[in-house]
């Protein structure tokens, strides 16, 4: 689809009018309670034009009730949400340019795919030949030009969520909301959507919010991820950062295996707390806790081996667990009182250790990150 040359001049009875390109968009201090409950505690976060931009966090930490108040769908408590530089917390769905798709495709069965994609078209006014040229641009962007005759009985899931997708972006919206749309597809596919979606929003310069409890799909799809906890922000980041540096052990835990390794810091060190390590560190003295990522830490066959370098702690263990993961292979070593969870590649060649036997971990103090 030539990027915006869509219905954008057809809004002119739309209160909310953007840019050609995706607009940007501000919560300030936004709240949100249903009766007593406040299922969001004042929320800012401003989204770039043109970004990717996903909530992230466990079910009921408030991620759909944030797109639901962008959507217009629910309206807040306290607070504004700001398109462009219009204030549109009171502004109704329909009188909003935006995309929205949802887990469940919510096609129209009585009518052909094709007819689901001009309904929107229609409805803002659109002459025939562009309601015709419009949606054979949307189908052929998601690849299923071949079947607008058909009806969404005819399709399966993936197909289905494609034919939604290109639904929401038949009218070149300049914001496009995504609230756990692959939910439903296994995971070849849903991995294949993920890379399509990206590509779609990127040619299209689109702002997305994308709404997801699967960290795997965050990392993949977006420019920042927004982790959330009970209704409030515990950090934002682009995904490298949230993964490599997490501020506290909720994010840490969140994306995957990680050590969370309890300690003192005195006089510019971390002293494990209980395993016989040391790192260098710059923090203020006290109990403190690390994290350490399974693939950050190195093992070796014997209790001799490790990396002895500055600031790399070192420690012997025994092998407690083996599990084969295909690619990797993910340890379990116990050393003093700790279980180290440990991932390495499998690689051609290379023997993989056995359970009882004995190892030496080590790791860099820079790959070690202190939680508030
Ligand atoms: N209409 C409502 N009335 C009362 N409580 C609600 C309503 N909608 C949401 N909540 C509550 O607000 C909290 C946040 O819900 P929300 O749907 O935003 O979470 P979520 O992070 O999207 O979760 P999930 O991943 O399960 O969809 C939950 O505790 C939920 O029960």
């Amino acid at each position: 689809m030539p990027p915006q040359t869509l219905v954008a001049n057809n809004l002119s009875n739309k209160e909310v009018e953007t840019t050609s390109r995706g607009a940007s968009v501000e919560f300030r201090a936004l709240s949100k309670n249903y009766g007593s409950f406040e299922a969001l505690r004042s929320f800012d976060l401003s989204i770039r034009s043109g970004e990717f931009l996903t909530l992230l966090g466990p079910s009921g930490s408030g991620k759909t009730t944030t797109l639901m108040l962008l959507a217009g769908f629910e309206f807040p408590s306290s607070g504004q949400v700001l398109i462009g530089d219009q204030d549109v917390s009171r502004v109704p769905s329909w009188r909003r340019d935006q995309g929205i798709v949802f887990q469940s495709y919510s096609l129209f069965p009585h009518m052909t795919i094709g007819q689901n994609l001009a309904f929107p078209l229609e409805t803002r006014g659109l002459q025939k030949h562009e309601v015709a040229e419009k949606t054979k641009e949307a189908l052929q962007m998601v690849r299923l030009d071949s079947f607008a005759d058909r009806y969404p009985s005819q399709l399966s899931g993936g197909q289905q969520q494609r034919v939604a997708l290109a639904r929401a972006l038949v009218a070149d919206p300049p914001l496009l909301l995504m609230d756990e749309p692959l939910g439903a597809l296994d995971k070849n596919l849903r991995e294949e959507m993920q890379i399509e979606i990206k590509h779609i929003q990127q040619r299209m310069r689109l702002t997305v919010l994308y709404v997801t409890h699967d960290q795997e799909e965050a990392l993949t799809m977006s420019d920042r991820i927004v982790v959330m906890n009970e209704g409030q922000i515990q950090q934002i980041g682009v995904p490298e950062e949230l993964y490599e540096r997490p501020r506290t052990r909720f994010v840490a835990e969140f994306f995957g295996d990680v050590n969370i390794l309890p300690g003192r810091i005195s006089g510019g060190r971390f002293e494990a707390a209980d395993n016989a390590f040391g790192l260098p560190v710059q923090a203020l003295e006290g109990e403190a806790c690390g994290a350490l990522r399974p693939e950050k830490i190195a093992i070796q066959e014997g209790a001799e081996g490790g990396r002895k370098m500055p600031g790399w702690a070192v420690v012997p263990g025994e092998v407690i667990d083996v599990i084969y993961l295909g690619q990797m292979c993910r340890y379990v070593v116990r050393s003093g009182g700790t279980d180290y969870i440990v991932k390495t590649m499998v690689s051609p060649g290379v023997a993989r250790h056995a359970k009882g036997g004995t190892v030496t971990l080590s790791w860099d103090a820079a790959d070690f990150v202190l939680l508030q």
